[in-house]
């Protein structure tokens, strides 16, 4: 079939950034009528909605349809031959989950040609071959691989980490707040301006119902979630750190709790051990402190470092609002006054919109 100037797109994952990005891309469909836009799958983890003709699912009901599809979701590679069969000139997938078996797949979607674009953290800090095969495969068949929203959510910290990087600037540290999740329960729990703040557990729970956490609030609070952020950061900067498990992580996670047998088993018995995170924070209020829950790297010696930090009140991590991040970039161009990224690290709308920024990229591209 003869290449049309036409973008065909799969969808697998439709929850709180799934559904944003749906959004964001009926309007960039509206905006930018050519290359037509057309999403010709879509899938949660158990439903799908596709024809055998790619016919173009209506983004504005989209959601509506999957929910309504009694259509089984298909195989991953049954999925690339979907795509790859439309003679499209440009077949894109975004990864809107977070499961490590589609994340695992990429290098096999990127060597057919496929682009991708996802805030998954999955890919990139997974084991160091993965993120080897994924950047190969994408440099052999010139397919696109994307995924801002995986440090900072919409935040620019991976284009801007490249950027150094490929314009020869030398890093040599990054520190800050890398979790939406953790800045908003520390900003909310144990507020720079005076004392207050409700229960630790209660705020988790809102941290969750705002759409920050992960889609298990235990990837959050045990520090995997920084750990993930660091890894792809640091590799980024050309340290081959083979997985977030390859340095020392400190987790918020109550010990009689780390046999919960899921997030909400987790979440109920939360309240039990409020206590615990009041008496660490007491301890910081006696020095006039406040905690803090941070990550940096140390390109020289290769350290990196993530957990619980006391901080001045006065400091410009201490004051941080809501959900936002802060990332401090020390380079050689930059000197002693770092390169410094800050706002909101998590939620649906800008999670989406460094998804829907990739998937422009993409589109823009010239292959
Ligand atoms: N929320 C945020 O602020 C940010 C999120 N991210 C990343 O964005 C991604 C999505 O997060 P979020 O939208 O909050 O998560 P949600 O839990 O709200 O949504 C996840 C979606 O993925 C689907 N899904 C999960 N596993 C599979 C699978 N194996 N096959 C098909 N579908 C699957 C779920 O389907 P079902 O409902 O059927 O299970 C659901 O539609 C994650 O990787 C997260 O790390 C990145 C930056 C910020
Ligand atoms: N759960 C994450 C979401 C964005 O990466 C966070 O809280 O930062
Ligand atoms: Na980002």
């Amino acid at each position: 079939m003869a290449a049309t100037r036409q973008v065909n797109i799969a969808i697998i994952g439709a929850g709180g950034v799934g559904k944003c990005f749906l959004a964001q891309l009926e309007q960039l469909a509206a905006r930018r009528p050519t290359p037509k836009i057309v999403l010709c799958y879509i899938a949660s983890s158990k439903k799908a909605v596709y024809s055998a003709d790619h016919a173009p699912i209506a983004l504005s009901s989209a959601i509506a349809t999957l929910a309504a599809s009694s259509q089984a979701p298909l195989g991953l590679p049954g999925l690339a031959d979907f795509l790859l069969s439309s003679g499209a000139h440009k077949s894109v997938l975004i990864d809107n989950t977070s499961s490590q078996d589609i994340a695992d797949a990429y290098p096999a979607f990127l060597r057919r040609g496929i682009s991708i674009v996802t805030p998954s953290k999955k890919a990139f800090s997974g084991s160091y071959q993965l993120w080897q095969d994924i950047f190969s495969a994408s440099a052999e068949s010139g397919a696109c691989m994307y995924h801002e929203s995986s440090v900072g959510a919409g935040l620019p910290i991976i284009s801007t980490l490249r950027d150094l990087v490929d314009t020869g600037d030398e890093v040599t540290k990054i520190e800050g707040v890398f979790s939406g999740t953790m800045s908003f329960l520390f900003n909310s729990f144990a507020p720079a301006s005076g004392t207050g703040g409700g229960k630790w557990s209660a705020e988790v729970a809102k941290a969750k119902a705002l759409g920050y956490t992960e889609p298990d609030p235990r990837d959050d609070l045990n520090g995997m979630d920084v750990a993930r952020k660091l890894t792809i950061l640091a590799r980024i900067v050309g340290l081959e750190v083979e997985s977030p498990a390859s340095f020392p992580v400190q987790s918020l996670i109550p010990a009689e709790l780390e046999s919960a047998a899921s997030g909400d088993e987790f979440l109920a018995r939360l309240p039990e051990f409020d206590a615990q995170m009041e008496a660490t924070k007491a301890e910081a209020e006696k020095e006039g402190k406040v905690i803090r829950y941070v990550g940096s790297i140390d390109v020289a010696t290769k350290e990196i470092k993530v957990g619980l930090q006391k901080f001045d009140r006065s400091s410009a991590i201490a004051g941080l609002k809501g959900s936002d991040n802060i990332f401090s970039f020390y380079t050689k161009r930059y000197g002693a006054n770092p390169l410094i990224i800050q706002g909101a690290g998590a939620g649906g709308e800008v999670t989406a919109m460094g998804v829907t920024s990739g998937l422009i990229k993409v589109i823009s591209y010239q292959s």
